[in-house]
């Protein structure tokens, strides 16, 4: 009997959170390295599929990073990285897109409908979703604060962009059909040129067109650490950016962050960091008083 009750009592401590988010937007980046196992996938399906009945509008954005190094080595091609930026030609834009639109679009897109959500599988380049213009080595080492010349790497990254603009009109009608966008993170310019884009970026100018509660990234470490390796629960915008300086932030959690910084500066509410490795990360952290990553407020 103790037991069952505990079980409402979990139930009840999620009421307060269900009643603050209810009919708000929760943009979710689900990064490759969060995809491991066929069970933890199909439990990140669970939690987004309940988000959605009790209430809330979750956006998925995907990546898939490490998927498309397994595809390149299948086909015995090199991958190819600068600063953290796949370095894309022309071969590689074609199986970028083929992996990222084509076999993990339509696998998150299957998983959260046969858990009963009703999900549409997108990219940038639907319904004029998303406007993108290529990311010069220039632009990226300003956004990642670091002088690439310096090292004597400011070569081109090929067909790598950046989001220019985003219009939500087909999100919204999406939401208000009851649909679960998924978008992967692949655009084009007005000239019809295809655009491999961080997962990161993509998922922080989507939380902030649809000014979103929440920005939820789900990667594979618990969330921001500090010098000392300490694990931080909450952290500011002027922490993130005094971290940023010092270097306590560095690689793969730049773009994160710089994605959860544009996101808070475009109106979103909050930014989380958790580890999707974690069974039911999204409700541990969206509906529990402790959470289970790192929030970054405004
Ligand atoms: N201060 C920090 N706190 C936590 N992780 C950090 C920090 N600085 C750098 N990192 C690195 O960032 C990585 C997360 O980025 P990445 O692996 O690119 O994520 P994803 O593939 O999910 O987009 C972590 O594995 C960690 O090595
Ligand atoms: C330009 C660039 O590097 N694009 C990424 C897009 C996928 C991505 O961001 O995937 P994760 O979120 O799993 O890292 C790439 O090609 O790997």
């Amino acid at each position: 009997m103790n037991k069952l009750i505990k079980k409402a009592d979990v139930l009840i401590e999620a009421l307060p959170y269900i009643r603050t988010f209810k009919g708000k937007t929760v943009v979710i980046k689900y990064g490759g390295h969060a995809m491991t196992d066929a069970p933890l996938k199909e439990r990140f399906a669970q939690n987004v599929v309940l988000l959605k009945y009790v209430g809330l509008n979750p956006v998925i954005v995907h990546g898939g990073g490490p998927q498309i190094d397994q595809m390149l080595d299948r086909l015995g091609m090199v991958a190819k990285f600068r600063h953290g930026v796949r370095v894309t030609d022309a071969a590689t834009m074609e199986i970028v897109e083929m992996v990222l639109a084509g076999r993990i679009n339509m696998e998150i897109v299957d998983l959260l409908n046969r858990h009963g959500g009703q999900a549409v599988g997108l990219s940038g380049k639907d319904g004029g979703l998303m406007l993108t213009k290529p990311l010069t080595a220039k632009a990226w080492a300003e956004s990642i604060e670091k002088d690439l010349d310096s090292d004597g790497s400011d070569a081109d990254f090929g067909f790598v962009g950046d989001v220019k603009s985003i219009d939500p009109t087909l999100l919204l009608k999406l939401q208000e059909d009851n649909y679960i966008p998924v978008i992967a993170p692949i655009g084009t310019d007005r000239e019809g040129n295809t655009y491999n884009i961080n997962a990161d970026l993509v998922a922080g100018a989507i939380a902030a067109a649809l000014k979103a509660e929440k920005l939820v990234m789900l990667t594979d470490v618990k969330g921001i650490r500090d010098a000392n390796g300490r694990h931080l629960p909450t952290v500011s915008r002027k922490d993130v950016q005094r971290m940023v300086k010092r270097g306590t932030i560095s690689e793969g959690m730049l773009p994160k962050v710089h994605a959860c910084l544009d996101a808070l500066a475009g109106g979103v509410g909050k930014a989380h960091i958790i580890d999707g490795r974690t069974p039911h990360a999204i409700l541990l952290e969206i509906f529990t008083h402790k959470g289970i990553g790192t929030e970054i407020v405004a």
